[in-house]
């Protein structure tokens, strides 16, 4: 018998307030626990629009997006943040750090957030220092204020913020658009590392499909998502 996905959509329609048309119609698409996916797509076809929908920060009219087999659209307001804080860590294209905070304090952000986390991450200070240091992040480092880090620094910490606690699911979207080639290869080695050590399935969307190799399964928007076909095909 096969394990239950991680993340399951069904029959998912969602189209923004004054749209002519679907931005997203995806008949389905699962993730199972510990994958690594490599979703690509043009620029519009819905990437930021499905992760919204895959986080419960949107819903859908019509269908279903659920984590951990529970649907968001089931869930309240404050249910739906608890459910995202516990099982997601998220990591931004411009990693959305507080800036007048250390880079210690940002990572541990997460668990503030969920109780679930931080129990997970057991002694959360000494696990957030283990995982920065394994990001290169030294005990220096670590107490610096994050405007005062490098771009390639704060992006590290913002990795270390989604896995502390090890959420079931680490969504980066776009995270290496900001990093110059080498910064970028060892910022994904690391990244897929520390997914592989916390169990983590990694749901990665990128314009870049040097990327795409070292993901075991590679998701193209533009086929999944009906609507892009739709709209393709009438450009045609
Ligand atoms: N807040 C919003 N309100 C209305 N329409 C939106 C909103 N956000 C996105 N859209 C529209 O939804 C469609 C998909 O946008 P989305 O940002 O999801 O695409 P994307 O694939 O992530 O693009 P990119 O690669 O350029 O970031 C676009 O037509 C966009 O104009």
């Amino acid at each position: 018998m096969s394990e239950a996905p991680l993340l399951s959509v069904r029959d998912l329609r969602f189209r923004w307030p004054g749209a002519a048309r679907d931005t997203l119609d995806i008949p389905e698409f699962t993730l199972h626990a510990g994958e690594s996916v490599f979703l690509r797509g043009p620029s519009g076809c819905g990437k930021s629009t499905l992760l919204s929908l895959i986080t419960g920060v949107l819903t859908a009219e019509a269908g279903e997006v659920a984590l951990l087999g529970q649907s968001w659209r089931a869930l309240s307001g404050a249910r739906r943040d608890r459910h995202r804080a516990d099982h997601v860590g998220y990591i931004f294209q411009q990693f959305n750090l507080l800036p007048y905070r250390s880079a210690r304090d940002n990572a541990l952000l997460s668990c503030a957030f969920s109780r679930r986390r931080a129990r997970r991450a057991g002694d959360a200070g000494a696990q957030a220092s283990l995982l920065l240091a394994r990001m290169g992040i030294d005990a220096d480092t670590e107490r610096r204020r994050a405007d005062q880090l490098s771009v390639g620094q704060q992006q590290r910490v913002a990795a270390v913020r989604a896995l502390l606690g090890r959420p079931e699911l680490v969504i980066a979207d776009e995270p290496t658009s900001a990093l110059d080639e080498d910064h970028r290869d060892r910022f994904m080695a690391l990244l897929h590392q520390a997914c592989r050590d916390a169990g983590s399935a990694l749901l990665f969307v990128s314009h870049d499909g040097r990327l795409a190799p070292a993901f075991s399964r590679v998701l193209d928007l533009a086929r999944l998502n009906r609507a892009a076909a739709a709209t393709a095909t009438e450009a045609a």
